[in-house]
């Protein structure tokens, strides 16, 4: 990309970020490098709170990297290397001092393929209490129950907490996971293609717990189906190469987006 579009890229992703109130993210000129190469080229994005922002666009164009910048989990790839900031309230995650463990409860993350722990269903959502030290028995009780109500699974569980989280179906071990995360009351939840292992129903689960959960945290989701980025974000943001190519109200990207590459994507001509 020339300069010149890169200016009027970041001017129009200003334009559609204007009027969105609350950011949680700000973005600022981020590029990231798998050894020589550049996945992540000059990323300029305030990311909404309380929102759902949805990050689409072909294979390898940078959508799970760019995901998994915003609780480091880049750290743990020996050949990665990151320039710019991310900034979550105003401290950019990437500063030197900054405490990873405590971002990361900040800042949630769940994966395509459910991985509750070989622990009972109780166990999995108590877990990152446990792990800050909380042991009272009616503090659990109350979490795991409130997180599982809020993960909409606790109606199907209540009867057998008790039981291994391995015996749960797909889309229950994805909501469990769901449940193990807000547990410790994150700002943010990270899903990266959380329901693309699961059966149409679970989908539809998901999809409508994602919509509710964007009442007390701000999602972020890469999905390849653009039906559901359709259906369940605020906002969305087309990658292409590595390069954020468009980002505005979903709406607007799935029926009048500015650029002709956005256009061509969404209407399959490619990708
Ligand atoms: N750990 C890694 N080491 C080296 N290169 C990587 C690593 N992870 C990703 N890449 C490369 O970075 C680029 C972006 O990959 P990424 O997985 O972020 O894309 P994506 O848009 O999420 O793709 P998909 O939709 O297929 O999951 C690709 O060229 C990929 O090969």
């Amino acid at each position: 990309m020339t300069s010149m579009t890169s200016a009027m890229t970041t001017a129009s992703h200003r334009d559609a970020m204007r009027g969105m109130g609350k950011t949680t993210f700000k973005v600022r000129d981020l590029n990231l490098y798998y050894g020589k190469d550049q996945a992540l080229k000059g990323i300029d994005l305030d990311i909404p709170a309380n929102k759902v922002t949805a990050f689409i666009g072909p294979s390898g164009c940078g959508k799970s990297t760019l995901l998994r910048c915003f609780n480091r989990m880049n750290d743990l790839v020996d050949i990665c290397r990151i320039e710019g900031e991310i900034l979550l309230d105003d401290e950019n995650i990437y500063d030197r001092g900054v405490d990873v463990a405590e971002l990361r409860r900040k800042v949630g993350m769940v994966f395509q393929k459910p991985n509750p722990f070989p622990k009972s269903i109780y166990e999995n959502v108590a877990y990152g209490l446990r792990l800050q030290g909380v042991n009272s028995k009616s503090v659990l009780d109350e979490v795991v129950e409130r997180s599982l109500r809020g993960a909409a699974l606790w109606d199907e569980v209540k009867d057998r907490l008790g039981d291994n989280a391995f015996g749960l179906s797909g889309g229950q071990q994805q909501r469990l996971v769901i449940a193990r995360a807000i547990a410790i009351e994150p700002e943010v939840i990270l899903l990266d293609e959380p329901a693309s292992a699961l059966d149409p129903i679970s989908t539809l689960k998901i999809e409508e717990l994602i919509h509710e959960l964007k009442e007390q945290y701000t999602i972020l989701i890469v999905t390849h189906n653009m039906q559901q980025a359709a259906r369940v974000s605020d906002y969305t943001a087309f990658m292409y190469l590595g390069d954020l190519v468009e980002f505005g109200e979903t709406n607007t990207i799935f029926t009048e987006p500015e650029k002709k590459q956005t256009e061509d994507y969404i209407t399959g001509r490619y990708g």
